[in-house]
């Protein structure tokens, strides 16, 4: 039996800081948009199916960039023993799984009550030991992480400033972020939004156009709250090799940052 935990927010409009509303970065309705998908989250062939092709192709960006960054052997199946990691904006937990597989002592805050339930369970039947926990990622009183992803998140939230802040005061120091989101172009519009959600393969008004950032405008955000970015790597899609990482930064990237004081 694992000790996979959950714990959720019962009243979503009370800061624990004291803070206002407005401080908040959780989007109601995206909230309530992802919670409804939780149910079958973890079904390869269900609502989450896009996140589930991305996720080896981001898993071995993550799986280098850790070793790159803490000097990691290649081979070690526990590159992140020892290592505390937060990802945030979890989903049912398809990141935390295998950054716990890999070493790491992990916790996943996600928006949406329903999503943190699902990946408790989920852990629970997979024999892990993760905490999950539902709300705001700033009103959490969890310390400071050497490892924070946050994959496929900062496009849903209300104020990505704000956002990446809350991030940033979770790092412990000399720790490494992990980033992902779309891009803003024509072809991410095209495909991502227009072409995805009208052949079904994410769900209808998962994504909105106007929400999404361009990788400069990402490394300057991050770099006004002390942080540099390393260059984007792209996610991209050919019918030849499916999801990938490559050069070409027009639909999705990926980054790492890190505290520059
Ligand atoms: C597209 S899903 C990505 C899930 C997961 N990161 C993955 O890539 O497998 C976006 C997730 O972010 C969560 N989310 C949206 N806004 C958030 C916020 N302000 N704080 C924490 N989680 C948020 C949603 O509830 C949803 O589970």
């Amino acid at each position: 039996m694992s000790d996979a935990t959950v714990t959720a927010e019962t009243n979503s409009s009370r800061a624990s800081n004291g803070g206002p509303l407005a401080a908040r970065t959780i989007r109601p309705d995206e909230a309530a948009h992802f919670g409804a998908l939780a149910k079958d989250w973890w079904d390869p062939k269900g609502s989450s199916a896009m996140l589930h092709r991305l996720n080896p192709v981001r898993l071995s960006y993550v799986r280098e960039a850790i070793d790159l960054h803490w000097g990691g052997d290649i081979e070690s199946v526990k590159p992140l023993a020892g290592k505390s990691a937060l990802d945030v904006g979890c989903g049912a937990g398809l990141l935390c799984e295998p950054l716990a597989r890999l070493g790491a002592e992990v916790t996943g805050v996600d928006a949406a009550p329903e999503n943190a339930q699902a990946a408790a369970l989920h852990a629970e039947g997979a024999g892990l030991n993760i905490r999950y926990i539902a709300g705001e990622i700033g009103e959490q009183n969890l310390g400071q992480f050497d490892l924070l992803t946050c994959l496929e998140v900062m496009e849903h939230v209300a104020d990505k400033h704000r956002f990446l802040s809350n991030l940033a005061a979770k790092l412990a120091p000399g720790g490494l972020m992990i980033l992902s989101t779309p891009n803003r172009t024509t072809a991410s519009r095209l495909l991502l939004v227009e072409g995805a959600e009208a052949l079904g393969m994410i769900p209808k008004g998962t994504h909105h156009w106007d929400d999404f950032i361009t990788p400069e405008e990402l490394g300057a955000l991050l770099a006004d709250i002390g942080m540099e970015m390393s260059e984007p790597t792209g996610i991209a899609f050919t019918p030849s090799k499916g999801l990938h990482l490559s050069g070409d930064l027009a639909l999705n990237y990926i980054v790492t940052a890190t505290k520059t004081g």
